[in-house]
């Protein structure tokens, strides 16, 4: 492949002939001349004139290749204590019978299918079986509550929803049914028909538009893998922006499979017939792209772990897994590996299993700090890769690319940009700053393959969002500096998004909530320093003038309110009433001030500041931030 500077230079000089090698890694019905079409900048097509079906490359070519006897997917699940192994012709089976149910339910090329489910086998059949008939997925994370589900439902309107009876949360059974039937009842739009995973932990009472998975399966039809334009969507990720209203990512199926395919080995150094295990949830990002489709489109085997990194029993079972399924490369948040260094300080956990197959330890979702790199470095005497990507770009974008040559680590940065990323570090005047200085990190247009092309349904913020800051320019929402050496350091979030346990979250949809109070007149939501999730909520409300309601049970009611609007997932356990919110004359709320005096530091208080008086009231208030919920 060459070196990392080879590489690189191959992409900035001819993006087209290096995306067009890179394609070669992919079975096309019909093959793309070309790379990138930019007549319709800054709305980017990748491979416009190629078809594919991302299902066939994930499944059918493998088992066509004579491989279908290799394992592709291992369920572990300590919590319902099972272990289920499918090879490539079994999941292709299971998939294409799941496909011919839901085009028997009459989705097709373009539908919708929102999927709500735990992290079983089935949430992978369901978004493959959608790639496999041409359908757009749209998995929505287990932890949301059914209003946030209702958001989603209206906004990619599916024909059908795909669910599960419960979810098994460490020890605590979720019924799922209940919170999807609530979400179809608050949502606008109505799908015609739920299809119900049973579970035996607590299976569900199906009403008339419900069906029963295995029943459908039983009577369907296998369907066969339909051929798109490599420009339709495969899927929907809802993502936090700043308001509450979650951004609808659209991926295309031809510029992330390549993408994917590319990242594979390039950057994780997994190919054919050897392991994987992302320690994440299907719904997130990272689930998607290296938990289902990545490692299936390398040929490779994809572990899907149901359960914790402590408490399922314990905080050993992440090793466990890696032992007893062989795995090369392990990928997950770094709040995973602070919760299992709390449990097991020492790691002796370790010593239980047979670690030697691990090569690589990749880390991403939010910042890797310093200690839990040294940590998890010393402990299994690997390289620990930190990298840096979004929901919006579906790979990274900053990384140790091990599988092209890795480069010396500098414990605080995740490297310097895989080829295809163009980044930059701009002033709020959109000029470059020197090396070491902090700014904007944005991204050079056009994106490389598999990254967002557009919000679904919404171009226009599309172009709100993430062009219209800085001409030319993706905005990522994150700040830091790149160095001498062309390392990036990423520091944080300009925006008001927060980054709690490696779920991005949007403090304004907390603040929504709170503001639905019937006793809040105002109300702040600050993201502030957390030792074990990285960050965690609090928020800050002021009762309305003749309100007689004690504090303290407002305060429970509002942790309650965002529990039911939001999730479990927003964490929000710390509320306060306070008399007075600081604001700027103007009438803004200092949310920074107040973030930068609950985390300790040295804040100034800005000169447009209205009453200074309140921020001395609030600061001992503040001050409890290190506290752990
Ligand atoms: C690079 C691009 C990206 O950034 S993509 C995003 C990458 N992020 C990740 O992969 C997330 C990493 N984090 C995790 O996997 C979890 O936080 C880990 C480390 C496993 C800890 O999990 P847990 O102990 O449940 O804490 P948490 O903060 O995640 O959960 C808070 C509350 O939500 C609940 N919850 C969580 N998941 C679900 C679910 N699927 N269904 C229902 N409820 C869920 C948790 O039980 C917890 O509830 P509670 O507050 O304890 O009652």
């Amino acid at each position: 492949m060459g070196t990392y500077e080879d590489v690189f230079r191959a992409s900035t000089e001819d993006p087209e002939h290096f995306w067009l090698k890179a394609a070669e890694g992919i079975d096309w019905d019909v093959a793309p001349r070309r790379a990138l079409d930019s007549s319709g900048a800054p709305f980017y097509r990748w491979f416009p004139d190629g078809r594919l079906n991302v299902c066939f490359n994930a499944l059918d070519r493998h088992n066509e290749a004579g491989r279908g006897q290799q394992p592709a997917l291992v369920y572990d699940s300590p919590v319902t204590d099972t272990r289920r192994t499918y090879t490539y012709a079994q999941l292709r089976d299971e998939v294409a019978a799941f496909a011919g149910a839901l085009a028997g339910l009459g989705v097709g090329h373009g539908d919708r299918v929102v999927i709500y489910m735990p992290m079983v086998p089935e949430a992978a059949v369901a978004m493959l079986a959608c790639a496999r008939i041409g359908a757009v997925h749209s998995v929505v994370f287990g932890g949301f509550a059914p209003r946030e589900l209702a958001l989603r439902i209206d906004d990619a309107a599916p024909k059908v929803v795909v669910s599960a009876s419960c979810g098994i949360e460490g020890k605590r059974v979720i019924a799922y049914k209940p919170l999807l039937d609530q979400a179809i009842e608050l949502a606008a739009h109505k799908p015609q028909k739920s299809v119900i995973l049973q579970r035996p932990q607590e299976p569900a009472e199906l009403g008339t538009d419900d069906l029963d998975w295995a029943d459908l399966v039983a009577d369907a039809t296998p369907a066969d893998c339909l051929p798109v334009a490599a420009t339709d969507p495969l899927y929907i990720l809802y993502t936090s922006g700043t308001t509450g209203k979650p951004k609808g990512v659209v991926r295309d199926c031809g510029g992330y499979a390549v993408a994917l395919h590319w990242s594979m080995g390039a950057v994780y150094d997994v190919g054919p017939g050897e392991t994987m295990f992302t320690g994440s949830d299907v719904g997130w990002v990272v689930g998607h792209s290296y938990i289902v489709y990545g490692p299936l489109l390398a040929g490779a085997t994809t572990v899907l772990y149901e359960g914790k990194p402590v408490g399922t029993p314990d905080a050993g079972q992440f090793w466990r897994v890696a032992a007893d399924h062989r795995v090369k490369t392990m990928f997950t948040a770094p709040t995973a590996f602070r919760a299992i260094r709390k449990e097991d300080p020492k790691g002796t956990l370790t010593a239980d299993h047979d670690l030697s197959g691990l090569r690589h330890l990749f880390l991403a979702g939010e910042r890797l700090d310093p200690e839990t790199y040294h940590w998890a470095s010393d402990l299994l005497g690997i390289p620990v890769i930190d990298h840096w990507w979004q929901t919006e770009t579906g790979w990274p974008i900053v990384a140790n690319p091990v599988g092209i040559e890795a480069a010396p680590l500098k414990p605080g940065s995740p490297t310097r940009p895989l080829p295809g990323w163009d980044v930059r570090v701009l002033d709020a005047l959109g000029e470059p700053v020197p090396a070491g200085v902090d700014g904007a990190i944005v991204v050079k247009l056009p994106l490389p393959p598999g990254a967002l092309p557009t919000l679904w349904n919404d171009d226009d913020r599309f172009v709100a969002s993430y062009l219209s800051a800085y001409d030319g320019y993706y905005l990522t929402g994150d700040s830091g500096h790149i160095d001498d050496d062309g390392y990036v350091f990423v520091m944080g979030r300009t925006d008001d998004v927060i980054n709690v346990a490696g779920h991005r979250l949007s403090t304004g949809s907390m603040e929504e909530a709170l503001a639905a109070h019937p006793d809040v007149a105002e109300c702040a939501v600050i993201g502030v320093a957390d030792e074990l999730k990285g960050q965690i909520p609090r928020g800050f409300v002021v009762l309305k003038a003749g309100s007689d309601r004690e504090p303290g049970e407002v305060e429970a009611e509002l942790v309650q309110l965002v529990r039911e609007r939001i999730g479990a997932v927003a964490s929000l356990k710390d509320v306060t009433v306070v008399a007075a919110l600081p604001k700027t004359r103007s009438g803004k709320i200092l949310r920074k001030t107040m973030r930068g005096i609950a985390d300790g530091h040295d804040e100034p208080i800005p000169s447009t500041v209205d009453d200074p008086r309140v921020i001395e009231t609030l600061r001992p208030v503040l001050r409890r931030a290190d506290r752990t919920p």
